[in-house]
């Protein structure tokens, strides 16, 4: 059984009160390594079994951002210790690594996507990426007025966080419904999105809205930059597996009495869509910024061909 901590953390992941790809990672490291300082297991084999079950309980809490099976696989793929406390060590050295890698891919993303933002811009955002917001504030700290307009992003409003971050960077913002998009995207400089996957192709997986934005991007000839750290890149795609596109539920965008009003409906609630590379010009990412259709070299440098589930029960 997983600890307190690591059953609360999923289901804050599930509940969308951690959300973002970049934040789910952080939190599920720190709930391997609330995990491992605190277990009681008096054997090897019992404290691996504890921490594959909690990564499992983490895993199965939202399916589309690969940042969390990166976390989980960081963490606890190929663990070397004969002893407990040697396994303990192994855990909470990488857990702390990993969190700190993602603060500074961050930072290194912000430098480099902060390069593409001139003085004056005006940007379009979708959803609340850390990764994007990342870039706008480095060019805001290099002096550059950037200005934005903010989707709303239904159902779960995520650009009104945008809005706020942006405020506090002093970045003047105006906001719209997501149906207005392309008529203001003539007024915009870039499109700026985050990632929750990128696939082997160099297609983003984002918050759903994303490809409808960027089929109208092309249509306006505004560029589409992705900012999105390396543990967007979904190495399964590597050997065929698809990206899963979380549905929600259907109370997130109507509400039980307006349901009934209207009479025998489907309503359908995709959390991500799939954005295909020939409507991307380009991905940030700590790495250096690439066209989506050669992310697939960066992908297979840094992750090789994976399939196996660390945390998967043995057989
Ligand atoms: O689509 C979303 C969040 O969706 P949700 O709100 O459903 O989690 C974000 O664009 C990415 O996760 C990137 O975020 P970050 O750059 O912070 O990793």
């Amino acid at each position: 059984m997983p600890i307190e901590e690591v059953e609360e953390t999923a289901e804050a992941i599930e509940t969308m009160e951690i959300r973002g790809a970049a934040t789910i990672a952080g939190a599920a490291a720190a709930a391997l390594e609330s995990q491992a300082a605190a277990s009681e297991a008096t054997d090897p084999e019992a404290f691996e079994a504890e921490l594959r079950a909690a990564a499992r309980t983490l895993y199965q809490t939202r399916p589309t951002a690969v940042s969390l099976p990166n976390a989980l696989r960081f963490v606890l793929q190929d663990l070397e210790g004969a002893t407990v406390e040697e396994l303990r060590e192994t855990v909470l050295t990488r857990t702390r690594k990993f969190r700190a890698d993602l603060e500074h891919a961050q930072e290194r993303l912000g430098r480099i996507g902060a390069n593409r933002l001139r003085d004056g811009d005006v940007i379009m955002t979708h959803c609340h990426s850390t990764d994007a917001l990342a870039t706008v504030e480095h060019a805001v700290d290099a002096g550059k007025d950037i200005e934005a307009i903010v989707k709303e992003t239904r159902p779960r409003n995520q650009g009104h966080i945008t809005a706020q971050r942006l405020r506090e960077l002093g970045v003047p913002v105006t906001l719209i419904v997501d149906s207005a998009a392309h008529r203001y995207l003539n007024d915009v400089d870039h499109v700026l999105v985050g990632a929750d996957s990128i696939a082997a192709d160099g297609s983003v997986i984002n918050k759903i809205g994303t490809s409808g934005l960027a089929v109208n991007a092309r249509d306006r000839g505004t560029p589409i930059v992705v900012a999105a750290q390396t543990i967007k890149l979904h190495p399964g795609t590597l050997t065929g597996h698809t990206v899963e596109i979380e549905m929600r539920a259907e109370s997130e965008v109507i509400s039980k009495a307006d349901r009934e009003k209207i009479g025998e409906i489907t309503v359908k609630n995709p959390a991500f869509d799939v954005t295909p590379p020939r409507h991307v010009d380009a991905i940030i990412t700590e790495r250096g910024q690439y066209p989506p259709e050669s992310i697939v070299s960066l992908m297979r440098e840094l992750y090789g061909d994976v399939d196996e589930e660390p945390w998967a029960e043995p057989n």
